[in-house]
């Protein structure tokens, strides 16, 4: 287990094409506590995979550092693991040997097997080792790509919206199987969100990014017992804080965005109804 350390992290994308440029955000100063469950939330757009990419090493900061541990990080790494969206696996492998692909460096055949089999088993996946990804649900691929990652043994767990695209009862499923892991590796875990109902159910904190400039708005403790329970007075209160916050910066963004077209009246009606916004940021 490792902490994750965010240092006055700013990031620039120039385009050379027309020699502009675009401050995604300028200071991001961020400590995640080894073994916490942190979640990155904000409007579309703010740049929360920018940031997870940055600590994953796949992108590099303009300035500042990220630390896992007391190591400075320069690329991508096996301290840090990544699920993403997609689960982007090997179509002509099988399940097994998806997870068993990334630890044949490491790991002897038997010994990468018995481990691929037993985080297979953690995401409850053991009756589907030799199934191929296209005989799988999208929910079910999303946990082979989570134990690819968990098999690799990293400090740090990265998720870049790993739920986003599936449907709400498949998501409510994996939410309790993602608590379910936490519980047992203790892994740290930076998880990228635009839902604040899922942000609330698995986060120790949750950091709630702007934009236009970009940076940390807020930060919440999620003091609630687990597992928790969205039809609780404390959930509910929290997330019409949460909302109330958000909504705020997702006018700004509209506003910025449509210029002269913008109607506020409009843009109340359209996002003030829906508490759950992860449809809509
Ligand atoms: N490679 C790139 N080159 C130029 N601009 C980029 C690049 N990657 C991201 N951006 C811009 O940086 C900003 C932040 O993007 P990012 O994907 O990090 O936001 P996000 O908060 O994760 O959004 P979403 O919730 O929609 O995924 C956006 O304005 C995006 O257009």
């Amino acid at each position: 287990m490792a902490s994750v350390s965010i240092k006055q992290v700013g990031k620039t994308f120039d385009n050379k094409q027309d020699n502009t440029s675009y401050t995604v955000f300028e200071e991001i100063d961020l400590e995640v506590k080894s073994g916490e469950f942190v979640s990155l939330l904000g409007p579309s757009g703010c740049g929360k995979s920018t940031l997870l990419n940055i600590v994953a090493g796949l992108d590099q900061a303009s300035k500042g550092s990220v630390f896992v541990g007391e190591k400075a990080v320069k690329g991508p790494g096996a301290d840090r693991g990544v699920v993403f969206q997609e689960a982007a696996l090997m179509p002509w492998l099988s399940v097994l040997e998806n997870v068993v692909f990334g630890l044949k460096k490491q790991y002897s055949k038997e010994e990468a097997k018995e481990r691929a089999i037993n985080y297979l088993k953690l995401v409850h996946l053991s009756k589907f080792i030799d199934s191929y990804p296209h005989e799988l649900s999208g929910g079910m691929k999303q946990r082979v790509a989570i134990a690819r990652a968990l098999a690799m043994d990293p400090d740090v767990l990265l998720m870049d919206e790993p739920f986003g695209a599936l449907d709400e009862q498949t998501r409510s499923m994996l939410h309790k199987e993602v608590q379910y892991i936490w519980e047992q590796t203790r892994k740290t875990i930076l998880f990228v969100t635009h839902n604040i109902r899922e942000s609330i159910l698995l986060s120790d904190r949750i950091v709630l990014m702007g934009t236009r400039p970009g940076g940390i708005i807020n930060v919440f403790d999620v003091n609630l017992p687990r597992p928790r329970k969205t039809s609780s007075k404390e959930f509910a209160l929290l997330e019409e804080q949460i909302n109330e916050q958000l909504a705020g910066e997702i006018e700004k963004v509209m506003k910025e965005e449509m210029g002269d077209d913008y109607n506020s009246q409009k843009a109340t009606l359209l996002y003030s109804s829906h508490r759950n916004m992860g449809d809509h940021i």
